[in-house]
């Protein structure tokens, strides 16, 4: 594959401003039936996201989407969303009780707005089947399906009936599948995302490898509807986890879906666990993440979102940081 690079390596081509304020910018984004404050879900995964960060997100106009490794809590869990008047979106996995939770949630007809199918190699029959047994069932729920990394893939997936497809193999903060089993789109899931991008016809959920809030702009402009983020979202005061103290400063634990810490056992282990620095409150984040993302618009020319979609870029290979830190 031509051109291939990352995140680090590109650079966005400001446009003339139209705005005399960045708070004139628009960063809101419409995703299946709903209109949600940012195109940024924090990761379902069980250090970023429990109930209650749940309640907090969708009370305040964020999209999420709850983890899948609490199973028997989650009908009772879309229950309670709908009943405050909130989305429900949950995730499922594709092994045999899985279709049984499906057969359940439409006898019972407690139906999510959303629901993700959640596993590493998405581009599979088992995907494929799972995808046509909730349409069939719960035809009403939107479908979101991964993970994927090429054309190929979200094609199939969109044809067997997902509404969105979720793009990113291995280039994950707390990820080893890359080292693993030398498979996946880290180190060029950027340019991933615009090839997948260029076959979708549906929406394309970026999954993994953000690392800056500019990433999610550059997300924005090679395709994505939707960026899902995990390490940026791990350590806040809310987050989910274990808080350590080292040399007097706090840190939170993250661990991977995939890792010996959610597995309980060391078999197929493709994820890791690892601290990162307390970062205060979730609020002040999302707000600075929006701050940030209105700044893009405005650098884009544009007063919404889809002004990035258009902008010129160059590739800057690995050279945009000139050596220095991220933060
Ligand atoms: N985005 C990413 O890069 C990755 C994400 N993850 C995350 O980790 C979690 C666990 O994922 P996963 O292990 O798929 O979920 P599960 O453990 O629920 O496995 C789902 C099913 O797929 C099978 N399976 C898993 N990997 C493969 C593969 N490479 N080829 C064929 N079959 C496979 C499993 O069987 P068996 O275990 O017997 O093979 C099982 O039947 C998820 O949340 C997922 O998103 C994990 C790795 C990569
Ligand atoms: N290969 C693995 N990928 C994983 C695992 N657990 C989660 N993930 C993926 O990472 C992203 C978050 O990435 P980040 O760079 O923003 O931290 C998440 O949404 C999953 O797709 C894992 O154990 N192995």
């Amino acid at each position: 594959m031509e051109n291939v690079f990352d995140y680090e390596d590109i650079q966005l081509i400001p446009a003339k401003c139209i705005v005399d304020s960045r708070s004139e910018c628009d960063t809101s984004v419409k995703f299946g039936k709903h209109t949600f404050k940012l195109p940024v879900v924090p990761a379902n995964m069980q250090t970023i996201i429990d109930e209650k960060i749940a309640i907090y997100l969708a009370e305040n106009g964020y999209f999420y989407v709850m983890h899948r490794f609490e199973p028997e809590t989650r009908a009772a869990f879309i229950q309670d969303m709908q009943k405050r008047g909130l989305i429900a979106s949950i995730s499922v996995g594709v092994k045999e009780e899985e279709y049984a939770f499906i057969e359940q949630l439409a006898k019972e007809e407690i139906i999510p707005d959303y629901i993700t199918i959640d596993i590493a190699h998405g581009h599979s029959n088992a995907v494929i089947h799972m995808i046509q047994h909730i349409k069939k069932l719960i035809p009403q729920s939107f479908v979101i399906a991964g993970n994927v990394g090429t054309p190929e893939a979200v094609r199939e997936l969109e044809n067997a009936g997902a509404d969105a497809t979720k793009v990113g193999i291995g280039p994950g903060k707390v990820c080893i599948t890359k080292i693993k089993t030398g498979f996946g789109t880290g180190g060029w899931q950027l340019a991933a995302l615009r090839w997948c991008a260029k076959a979708a016809s549906k929406p394309i959920i970026a999954d993994g490898g953000i690392r800056t809030h500019g990433d999610i702009a550059k997300s924005i402009r090679f395709g994505a509807t939707m960026v899902m983020i995990g390490s940026l979202f791990a350590g806040h005061e809310e987050s989910p986890g274990e808080t350590i103290e080292r040399d007097g400063k706090l840190y939170k634990e993250y661990f991977g879906s995939a890792s010996e810490f959610q597995k309980g056992e060391k078999k197929n282990v493709e994820g890791k666990r690892m601290h990162v620095e307390h970062k205060g409150s979730l609020q002040d984040t999302l707000v600075e993440m929006e701050q940030d993302l209105q700044s893009s618009i405005s650098y884009a020319g544009g007063n919404k979102l889809d002004a990035i979609r258009n902008v010129d870029y160059v590739i800057v290979k690995n050279s945009i940081f000139n050596g220095d830190k991220v933060y």
